[in-house]
């Protein structure tokens, strides 16, 4: 008998891209599968800045109560909308090669340069990108840009903004390519933990076997040995999706390398560390303990206070 997956995933286009292509994944090794969208709170809720909301599991939420209840086999998320504290019932079993990890400019204007002296406005929602954007480049007006990829474009489209930040990865599952007029250096900002790769979630309780079996059909060693080192960042850290925390992995021979930084909401304040290691969760930890004694509490205890206001 063929293994036949149920995949849940959120319901926008770019989830129901990588739910598909997890599902490839899954029918090149044998098995079949069908999609269970949903959409999740924080789809619905786009009035509101996903700090303010709640941060934490926003996306996630209604997912992992359906692997609780059997709903679903597998869950796909995008590894870097996963909170650093997962509930101990679910597991992640699976993250998928990771697309180019970098951020990118969008605009309809081709010749747009952010480097120019005049006032532009520039849209995003997330705080890493706002704070590094207002440390880099203070003569642009930041404003607020959330909903899915399409919803942001047209918003591009309608003037809301000059220009827009987004993740390689999405824009390019999206086929929106052909807006980018800036590709950012990973080195000069860096992207957030687990950017461009897809997390498959399964409740710890799901048959062995078939764990194995869709681990080895999705999962890619060297891009979970960073993203591991990642998320032990993060979690060390207590950060989550929504607070100005990058940090990026990779690995060069056995060696991996993390970058990883804080900043505050504005900008103002930026603390930065990088260390090569051989454990992920050891080099995570580590990176964590330097930022952190360099202030990063600090910065992140200020930044809670203020979005629970
Ligand atoms: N927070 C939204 C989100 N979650 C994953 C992606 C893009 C794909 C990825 O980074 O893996 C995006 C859009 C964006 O940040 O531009």
């Amino acid at each position: 008998m063929q293994t036949h997956i149920k995949i849940g995933t959120r319901n926008s286009a770019l989830a129901l891209w990588q739910a598909h292509w997890v599902g490839k994944r899954l029918e090149e090794f044998g098995m079949s599968y069908e999609l269970i969208a949903i959409l999740s709170k924080g789809d619905q809720i786009l009035d509101r800045s996903l700090s303010k909301i709640g941060s934490k599991g926003v996306f996630t939420e209604e997912l992992e109560e359906m692997l609780r209840n059997g709903e679903i086999h597998i869950a796909q998320h995008s590894a870097k909308d996963l909170p650093s504290h997962l509930p101990n019932d679910l597991e992640l079993i699976a993250f998928t090669a990771r697309e180019k990890a970098h951020d990118v400019l969008l605009s309809l204007d081709p010749d747009f340069d952010l480097e120019q002296s005049s006032s532009k406005t520039i849209g995003s929602s997330s705080t890493r990108r706002r704070a590094i954007m207002q440390a880099k480049y203070p003569q642009h007006n930041l404003v607020e840009m959330r909903g899915n990829l399409q919803t942001r474009l047209e918003k591009l489209k309608n003037g809301t903004c000059d220009a827009m930040l987004l993740a390689y990865a999405g824009v390019h599952r999206m086929e929106m390519e052909q807006y980018i007029v800036k590709h950012f250096p990973i080195d000069q900002f860096t992207p957030a933990v687990g950017q461009g790769s897809v997390a498959i979630q399964t409740s710890v309780n799901l048959e062995i076997v078939l764990k194995e079996k869709i681990r080895l059909a999705c999962n890619d060693l060297e891009t979970e040995e960073c993203i591991l080192a990642e998320r032990s960042l993060l979690f060390e850290l207590e950060g989550g999706c929504s607070v100005p925390v990058y940090g990026h992995a990779w690995k060069e021979g056995k060696e991996i390398h993390l970058k990883a930084g804080v900043l505050s909401l504005d900008g103002g304040q930026h603390i930065e560390s990088a260390m090569i290691g051989q454990n992920s969760i050891e080099l995570g930890q580590k990176v964590a303990k330097d930022l952190i004694s360099k202030g990063a509490k600090e910065i992140l205890r200020e930044i809670k206070s203020n979005s629970n206001e």
